[in-house]
């Protein structure tokens, strides 16, 4: 059988300390795909047309069809796009900006995605919306939005909060996070390497302190791991899959995940469908990891407000663990 990119065997960009199995990849139309997403575990749906009415687009589809709505073009100077929030930055008043952004016309940023004279590195992320031209909006309501709401009604799931159209260059990496929404991540151009880690995989990824505009993001590179400072990284397990046109990767709310899109494969267009989590009715023990996550959040939250001033985290949160729980 022809060998194909996702293939496992393909091999990947391997980072030293990091164990990874393969995501799992079932069909369409297999129901244990579905069993996966109604246990909370990753799956990779392949050959779905969940987003089967956008299959067609590319650049110039986009460029023609996206209408003169502005999008928000991220640019780095390293091809790594480590979200930050901006509400955050006060908090830190040293915090430098790892990307800079700004809004353009689609046809502008397909420019400049042409234009190979590109020192930076540019990712358009952007929320689709009612700016877009009657032919995507079409392309759009043609989405298969049963089974979305299948999964969102079987799971429990809260409501659908957005659909983030990505577009970016060969290569574009986005670090290490996790997110505190359900999602279903489709692939419509191009390949993607995602790295997925449970939520148990916390104590090796070390985030940064919540009121950190890096809030939900790993502090550790996995290019150049810090092992002095992030010991536990050197034994963190995870999984890793590449998606392509037409799979569908399921990527519960609480998993870490860091996405490559591949360099030789040219630009990636992916959608996001992403919903709000199941309202916690009843707490059945033993709680689960992101239940811990959810719960050492709230925590962090209650004592940076408490403090107020975030300079006394580091000491309290010491003091109150230290030679006591260790
Ligand atoms: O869908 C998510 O949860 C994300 O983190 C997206 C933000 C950038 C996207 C990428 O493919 O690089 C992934
Ligand atoms: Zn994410």
């Amino acid at each position: 059988m022809a060998s194909d990119i996702r293939d496992p065997i393909q091999g990947s960009k391997n980072y030293k300390h990091v164990t990874t199995a393969p995501i799992p990849r079932l069909e369409y139309k297999d129901p244990r795909a579905e069993e996966l997403i109604q246990s909370g575990q990753p799956v990779i749906i392949t050959d779905s047309d969940l987003v089967g009415s956008a299959y067609h687009w590319n650049l110039d589809y986009l460029c023609a069809n996206l209408g003169n709505g502005l999008y928000t073009v991220y640019t780095s100077g390293n091809g790594k796009f480590k979200y930050y929030d901006e509400k955050k930055v006060p908090n830190v008043p040293s915090f430098q900006p790892p990307t800079s952004h700004t809004d353009m016309t689609f046809q502008d940023f397909a420019s400049k995605l042409k234009r190979k004279d590109n020192s930076d590195w540019i990712y358009l992320q952007q929320p689709l919306n009612d700016t877009v031209g009657p032919r995507i909006e079409l392309d759009f309501k043609g989405f298969n939005w049963d089974f979305a709401y299948r999964q969102m009604k079987r799971n429990r799931w809260g409501p659908l909060t957005s659909n983030l159209l990505l577009v970016g260059m060969a290569g574009v990496v986005t670090p290490a996070h996790y997110d505190e929404q359900e999602n279903l991540f489709a692939q419509i151009q191009g390949y993607k390497r995602f790295l997925l880690f449970h939520p148990d995989q916390f104590e090796c990824l070390y985030p940064y302190p919540i009121f950190h505009p890096h809030d939900r993001q790993s502090q550790v590179d996995f290019d150049d791991p810090d092992l002095k400072k992030f010991p536990q990284f050197s034994k963190l397990k995870g999984y890793e899959g590449i998606v392509g046109p037409k799979d569908v990767l399921y990527i519960p709310m609480y998993w870490w995940h860091q996405v490559e899109s591949l360099e030789d494969h040219g630009e990636t267009i992916s959608c996001t469908f992403w919903f709000k989590a199941a309202p916690t009715e009843k707490v059945v023990y033993p709680l689960n990891a992101g239940q811990k996550v959810a719960i050492m959040r709230n925590i962090e939250k209650m004592i940076a407000d408490t403090l107020k001033d975030n300079k006394n985290m580091p000491h309290f949160m010491r003091t109150m663990v230290q030679g006591r729980y260790s």
